[in-house]
């Protein structure tokens, strides 16, 4: 047995071997000790080897998914060792094969995965400056394409995170990426010839048509892509139709940073609310995912947007989407069930699924109806009915069957006669069960005789202890239990023979019967596929119009103008959680008017302000409708943010350093046409330097005529003078020391920064408060000192950089001083509230 688990564990090295020993699956030497230790699961030992026990830990067959589910998500890569020879006809171990090997980016079990989790597996091909990649989405169905230069890699790795990564086993890129993730593969399966040989196996003819001929390393990692899932799931991926190519001209860019900052899928802080989780209304999980998609690679204006966005306002009109969310009610994950039916690993459960989404489809066409005269019309002739599909699994499968073909039990009775037969034979069993018990009874006159049957003993007569008669001659001790003996006679023997045969025979039929099912089904995934996708969209768009109606959003105008104007601008999250309360603001750029100085006290909500126009922009771009009363948007091509400070200890940098790299990406890749949020730049080092670095950054943004959005508190900014920049503020004012902000985007710089008066408001301790007060009057006082870094001298006739809420509040060792009268005092008067005047300082 050793020597076969040998062979297997060589052709895997780097997977834990899970060996198939009867209702177990065990593992022996180092796998045994790693599984141990990340499944928490006893390491004991099996037999020996060389003089020493053989380390072992061993899962139950019944729950294993658990565990395989916790090593994937660890990253393990996992070989399943399966019996395939009939024990009964076997000498010495029953001949075993790796039957699949499960690795983290090419699952697809049901039981294995998140309906909302999407694990890609990713190809690299380098070469040059430039890199093919290539995706999969196994259980999906979807491959995506691209080719990108090396440099970009970083940045789209964390803005798609993979499970997996492939490569050539030479590239130096492997070092440099770094990723756990990585592994080098046989540089061969790169090469075009070979891959090529794969692509045309899968697409053959089809594989001008996508569009993606231009793009050689790319083809490359697809082929070299396929050709590695191929070997791990043992099979073909039929469940791939398509390649699709993903331009970059096709999208709005946002990074990574720019995603995080945002908020749009994750929140900065646990568990916190994000764009995704405001949006998640769709009913099916594919759709749940295609939200996800959408949201990750927002479209740049074209026809696609276009007609996203009119999908969405058909659906906000008249008798709005709830008709047909209602209608996408009953769809299941029918894009993985159809992956699985592709690789026939369905289980009984995914075909009753199947059969459930296809019964929902006619009502769903039905809701189209009422969109004659939209475009959106269109889905009805994308969405099949597959009337002869639903009618077949309707016949062949019971309402409620089990998970797994174990037991049977799957198949309805009356789809096949043979298994009807076989059924019955063990069905009757009950009846002719009874009549020997009566029979053994009266000839035997132990009344407490019983025939029972479990899995385990087979089939047994039990007399209880209770009877302390003689036992017949022709009973064998099968048996013995704490309350009673258990036999078995020639008689029964012969109907448990009968019994089992017709048991094993039945399943077999069942396992035949489920396997001519998949065959018949096969045919249609292609077709079955191009619906889904269609009920996917459909559900993200009717989404979009819940939630423009719920939400009180309105339609973006997308014009060709390079301009963006705003309305009554919301962040929708933020008011999702305060409501009527949130103040909303107007935006506007245009040919002239390309930056916004944003000035005001902290808490006053210029971050807010800056990201909601970040977030109606990218809305707008996935075809939804926005937080807004009115906005009319040109073409944007990129939006970028630096926004708060975020260490990268890990990474090794500051969080200067990481603030001035994020700039010095957007001053290299800002066009005309990106958007560009700026919080604060500068603010991590001394003043005069970040001051500095600020100005220089606005200048060149400036030049460079991207819409920027721009806040901060360096006031000497808004003395810059250029024609196309102008300074907006939020407002606040003060009453009884308190600092009300209003939220309010008004024109020109802040009067006053508040600061100290928000310190205080955040619980800094009343003194300290003081003592810094006193010393920013010093520092104002000096300020004429200050070296000025503006090309021009400030003009007299500017405020002073920060004037404090406090400054008109007089100290109170001032206030002492004017309430003391030198006429009027003492020499030892005098001496004490000199005394005073100190402490108090
Ligand atoms: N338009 C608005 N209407 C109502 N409340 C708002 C609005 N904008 C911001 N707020 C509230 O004010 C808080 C602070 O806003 P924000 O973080 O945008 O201020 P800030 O000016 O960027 O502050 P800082 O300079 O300290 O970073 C928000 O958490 C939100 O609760």
């Amino acid at each position: 047995m050793m020597q076969q688990y040998f062979g297997l564990k060589a052709e895997c090295p780097d997977a834990l071997l899970f060996y198939r020993m009867g209702d177990f699956y065990e593992l022996f030497y180092e796998d045994a000790q790693k599984a141990s230790t990340l499944l928490g699961i006893t390491l004991t030992s099996r037999g020996h080897s060389a003089g020493e026990p053989i380390p072992m830990a061993g899962v139950p067959v019944h729950s294993v998914d658990g565990y395989l589910g916790k090593l994937v998500a660890l990253g393990e890569k996992i070989a399943i060792g399966e019996q395939i020879g009939d024990p009964a006809t076997s000498k010495g171990p029953v001949e075993r094969a790796i039957v699949r090997v499960l690795t983290p980016g090419t699952i697809v079990d049901g039981a294995l995965l998140d309906s909302h989790q999407e694990p890609l597996l990713l190809a690299i091909c380098p070469e040059g400056p430039s890199c093919g990649l290539a995706w999969l989405d196994a259980a999906g169905g979807r491959l995506m394409l691209r080719e990108i230069p090396q440099t970009g890699l970083t940045d789209l790795l964390a803005r798609r995170p993979v499970a997996e990564i492939i490569l050539p086993e030479d590239a130096p890129l492997k070092t440099s990426l770094n990723n756990k993730h990585a592994q080098g593969l046989d540089k061969t399966l790169f090469q075009t010839r070979r891959s090529q040989a794969v692509l045309e196996r899968y697409f053959g003819e089809r594989l001008d048509s996508f569009g993606c001929n231009d793009w050689p390393l790319a083809l490359r990692a697809a082929g070299a892509l396929l050709h590695y899932a191929e070997s791990q799931l043992r099979g073909s991926l039929a469940q791939i139709q398509h390649l699709e190519p993903e331009r970059a001209e096709d999208e709005l860019y946002l990074d990574a940073t720019a995603y995080r900052a945002l908020e749009v899928v994750e929140s900065l802080h646990e568990q916190g609310p994000t764009l995704l989780s405001l949006l998640q209304k769709t009913r099916t999980p594919m759709g749940n995912r295609l939200l996800r998609r959408w949201l990750l690679r927002p479209l740049r204006q074209g026809p696609d947007l276009l007609q996203r966005q009119q999908h969405v306002s058909a659906l906000v009109a008249g008798q709005g989407p709830e008709p047909l969310q209602k209608a996408l009610q009953g769809i299941a994950d029918a894009e993985r069930i159809l992956t699985r039916i592709a690789l026939r690993s369905a289980n009984p459960r995914d075909l009753a699924q199947l059969r459930s989404t296809l019964q929902a489809l006619p009502a769903l066409h039905e809701s189209l109806q009422r969109f004659a005269q939209s475009p959106l019309h269109d889905y009805r002739e994308r969405i099949g009915l597959f009337a002869e599909t639903r009618l077949l699994l309707e016949n062949a499968i019971v309402d409620q069957p089990p998970m797994t073909q174990r037991d049977g039990g799957y198949i309805q009775t009356g789809y096949d006669t043979e298994l009807d037969r076989l059924q019955a034979l063990s069905h009757n069993l009950q009846d002719v069960l009874r009549n020997l018990e009566q029979e053994e009874r009266q000839r035997t006159g132990i009344s407490q005789l019983k025939i029972q049957y479990n899995r385990v003993h087979g089939f047994y007569i039990e007399i209880s202890r209770s009877y302390q008669g003689p036992i017949p001659d022709d009973y064998r001790r099968r048996q013995t239990t704490k309350n009673a003996e258990r036999y078995i006679n020639d008689a029964l023997k012969l109907i448990e023979d009968q019994a089992l045969s017709a048991e094993s025979l039945a399943l077999s039929r069942e396992r035949l019967l489920f396997t001519t099912l998949l065959d018949a089904l096969i045919p249609e995934v292609a077709a079955l596929q191009n619906t889904m996708t269609a009920v996917a969209e459909l559900d993200v768009l009717s989404t979009l119009a819940e939630r423009a109606i719920s939400l009180n959003w309105s339609a973006p105008q997308l014009v060709a103008e390079n301009s963006l104007h705003i309305l009554d601008g919301r962040h929708p999250v933020v008011e999702a959680q305060m409501g009527s309360q949130f103040v909303p603001n107007d935006l506007h750029f245009d040919g002239q008017q390309r930056m916004h100085l944003i000035t005001g006290p902290n808490m006053g909500g210029k971050s807010t302000y800056m990201r909601q126009s970040a977030l109606i922009v990218l809305l707008a771009h996935i075809g939804s409708w926005v937080p807004a009363r009115e906005a009319i948007i040109g073409p944007v091509d990129q939006i970028f943010t630096r926004i708060g400070a975020a260490d990268d200890l890990a990474g090794g940098r500051s969080t200067f350093m990481v603030e001035m790299s994020e700039t010095a990406r957007i001053l290299h890749l800002a066009t005309a046409r990106s958007l560009v949020i700026l919080d604060e730049i500068g603010r991590g080092t001394a003043t005069y330097d970040g001051l500095a670095i600020a100005w220089a950054t606005a200048e060149a943004l400036l030049e460079r005529g991207a819409f920027t959005l721009f806040a901060t508190h360096y006031f000497e900014l808004t003395e810059l003078e250029n024609p196309k920049l102008s300074n907006l503020h939020l407002d606040a004012f003060a009453q009884n020391d308190q600092v009300i902000f209003l939220h309010r985007v008004e024109e020109g710089p802040a009067a006053q920064s508040y600061g100290l008066a928000v310190a205080s408001l955040a619980g800094i301790p009343e003194k300290v408060v003081s003592t810094a007060r006193v010393r920013l009057q010093l520092l104002e006082n000096s300020s004429s000192a200050r070296p000025s870094i503006l090309p021009n001298p400030a003009p007299a006739q500017n405020p002073p950089a920060q004037i404090p809420l406090f400054a008109a509040t007089p100290h109170p060792a001032l206030e002492l001083l004017e309430q003391m009268d030198p006429n009027n005092i003492s020499p030892r008067e005098a001496l004490a509230v000199l005394y005073q005047l100190k402490e108090l300082l």
